[in-house]
């Protein structure tokens, strides 16, 4: 069970964070404060880094989470390396902050996702976590989402607890979504009122965007910076519309799951190929499939706004930085859409930080699952825990 801390009202941990998008290692150190119940009230972010990955390990990890190119024994070596990496992130970050591993209370790693099928009950990320704990000689955690899935839950989306805990509003209901390789939300009813909360992936972020960006550039962009490109471009409706009415993950309520597993890179040379027949040019393609996050997003929140009383949408992950998503998604909402940092937090690191906030409800024992982001059936501490 727990208690492997010691009791204290102040915690400095880091939370590591490799995500869909494979850009690198998010690494946040950050403060967490804690009330005299044990729940976690701020989280404060002192220092974040994010460790790019070389194209090499970028390749590997892609390698290993295509079912053509991945051999069991790249995976095993994989876990190791990655491992090391995480532990390297975490020492960089503490050591750019002026501050000594030894202040760390602990470190939470939420692993790379290599494979994620909910409908079976299985996911797998990578990055051992005694690797970590070993390497840098401090209390690690990690490894969440099986937990969740062994009662019945999707494994995902895990922020939604912590968006629970840090982010309600009194008065207004709020929509806290994160746009990175792929997108989910949490549907936070006002807190004076007693209505549960909501949450789940949404569909595609950016890897579609991004996928189709290197395609038609060439490698050259792996990125729609600031989302000019689509800017530049027309929507093609009717296409957009049937690329909606042809995705059976839209059709699913939430609480629901997804991943690279789904939103392929086959998947965006389809679309590609099929944009590119319909006579559009490279910017109306990325346009429409930028469009195409928009409206998953939109359609996922829409029926809840009223039961929720949804008043305003706060964006964290890379997506934030994308001008035509965000505004794009304002117009499909009608609600002001903002970045994290409007709440005090930053958009880049978030979820790296929200990865130490689970890490220490599972160290004192407690449950950190969200069942109503997840399905699961029932409240669960997730996470594994190595000993440096
Ligand atoms: N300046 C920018 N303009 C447009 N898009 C950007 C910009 N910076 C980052 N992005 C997008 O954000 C993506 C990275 O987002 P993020 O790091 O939040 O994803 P992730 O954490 O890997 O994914 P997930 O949350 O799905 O696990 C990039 O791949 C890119 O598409
Ligand atoms: C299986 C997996 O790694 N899922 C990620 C992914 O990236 C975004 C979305 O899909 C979300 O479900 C989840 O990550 C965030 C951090 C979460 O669990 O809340």
């Amino acid at each position: 069970m727990g208690d492997y801390l010691v009791p204290a009202t102040t915690y400095m941990a880091v939370g590591l964070m490799s995500g869909t998008s494979l850009d690198g290692i998010d690494a946040a150190l950050v403060e967490l404060k804690v009330d005299g119940k044990g729940d976690v009230h701020s989280c404060e972010q002192v220092k974040g880094v994010t460790v790019p990955f070389s194209a090499g390990r970028k390749e590997q990890i892609e390698n290993a989470m295509d079912i053509e190119r991945s051999n069991i024994r790249d995976i095993c070596e994989l876990n190791v390396v990655l491992g090391r990496d995480f532990a390297a992130a975490a020492e960089r970050v503490v050591k750019e902050s002026g501050r000594t591993m030894a202040d760390l209370a602990f470190i939470s790693s939420h692993g790379q996702t290599v494979y994620h099928m909910p409908e079976t009950g299985a996911t797998l990320q990578i990055g051992e976590l005694s690797e970590i704990a070993k390497q840098t000689n401090v209390l690690t955690v990690g490894d969440f989402r099986p937990c969740d899935m062994s009662v019945g839950g999707e494994g995902a989306p895990l922020v939604p607890f912590v968006d629970h805990l840090l982010f309600r509003h009194q008065e207004k209901g709020r929509v806290l979504l994160n746009i990175g390789g792929m997108a989910n939300v949490t549907l936070l009813s006002p807190a004076s009122v007693s209505r549960p909360m909501i949450g789940g992936d949404t569909g595609p972020g950016n890897v579609l965007i991004d996928q189709c960006m290197a395609i038609l550039t060439g490698g050259k962009h792996t990125y729609d910076r600031g989302g000019a490109y689509a800017s530049a471009g027309q929507v093609d409706h009717l296409w957009l519309d049937n690329l909606i009415e042809g995705d059976s993950f839209l059709k699913k309520p939430l609480p629901k799951s997804t991943g690279r597993e789904r939103y392929s890179r086959e998947m965006a040379e389809r679309l590609v190929e099929e944009g590119k027949s319909r006579g559009l040019s490279g910017e109306d393609i990325t346009a429409t499939i930028s469009s195409y996050t928009v409206r998953s997003i939109r359609d996922a929140v829409t029926p809840f706004i009223g039961q929720l009383g949804l008043e305003d949408v706060f964006v964290g992950g890379g997506g934030a930085e994308n001008h035509y998503l965000m505004e794009e998604l304002g117009k499909e909402l009608g609600m002001p859409v903002y970045r994290m940092e409007e709440l005090g937090v930053s958009s880049e690191f978030k979820e790296a930080a929200v990865f130490a906030v689970l890490g220490l409800y599972r160290l004192k024992g407690r449950p950190n699952n969200a069942p109503e982001a997840t399905g699961a059936k029932k409240l669960v501490s997730m996470g594994k825990v190595v000993l440096p």
